[in-house]
């Protein structure tokens, strides 16, 4: 059997400790081997306006992984057209590393809107997609979903939204992202963007 690999796709804006704890369920508590974050510097369904500078969002995941031997930052989708198409990178990752079975993570909240993404009929045909469940995403009408799993875990109620609101307003965020992140994002000398 090949080795298989989820991919738990995000803006990551910025990384936090839910990704992690999600992250790390799925690659100690599942059939895969690794899990690698894809940062995504442009979903094409959010505003890029809204976005942490790209190139940092992918520096906080690296150093937020840099000590798990079984999670990875990905950077492919900054060398592939933007917006970043799920279905698009998929392609890419399946030619670089064709021994490689990726499974697709993602968080409950994100599944209903997979039907509407590029692709989306190849996607799901081809694709097993594990899900982590969500505070406040309702456990998701999985007939249409043939090749989806859900989870059962612990709920982890932290958002990227809501850092950024305590990043707006001057709160603490220890403990919601990594160490070497909160100290990170301690040194930006640029604005949280207003949106979200
Ligand atoms: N607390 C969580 N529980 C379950 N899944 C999560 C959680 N946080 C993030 N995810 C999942 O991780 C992936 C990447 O998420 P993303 O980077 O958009 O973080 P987010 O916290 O949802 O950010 P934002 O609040 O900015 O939308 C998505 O599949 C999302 O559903
Ligand atoms: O492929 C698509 O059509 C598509 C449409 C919307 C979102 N996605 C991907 O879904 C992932 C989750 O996005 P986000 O911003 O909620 O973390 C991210 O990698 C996006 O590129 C992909």
């Amino acid at each position: 059997m090949s080795r298989r690999v989820g991919l738990l796709f995000g803006s990551f804006n910025p990384v936090h400790t839910g990704h992690l704890i999600l992250a790390e369920h799925f690659a100690t508590r599942t059939d895969l081997a690794e899990v690698w974050l894809v940062v995504t510097p442009h979903n094409p369904f959010k505003a890029a306006s809204g976005l942490l500078p790209e190139a940092e969002r992918l520096r906080w995941v690296a150093l937020a992984v840099a000590d798990n031997p079984r999670l990875r930052a990905e950077a492919v989708e900054f060398e592939l057209p933007r917006p970043s198409y799920t279905i698009a990178t998929l392609d890419a990752l399946r030619l670089r590393h064709p021994a490689t079975e990726f499974v697709l993570l993602m968080g409950a909240d994100n599944l209903p809107g997979v039907p509407q993404w590029r692709e989306a009929g190849r996607l799901l045909a081809d694709t097993d997609i594990y899900v982590y469940p969500r505070p406040g995403a309702p456990a998701p009408a999985l007939a249409a979903f043939p090749r989806v799993q859900v989870l059962e875990a612990p709920l982890l109620d932290i958002s990227g939204t809501y850092i950024r609101q305590c990043l707006r307003a001057g709160h603490s965020i220890r403990y919601l992202v990594p160490p070497a992140v909160e100290e990170a994002l301690a040194a930006l000398d640029f604005q949280v963007p207003p949106l979200g």
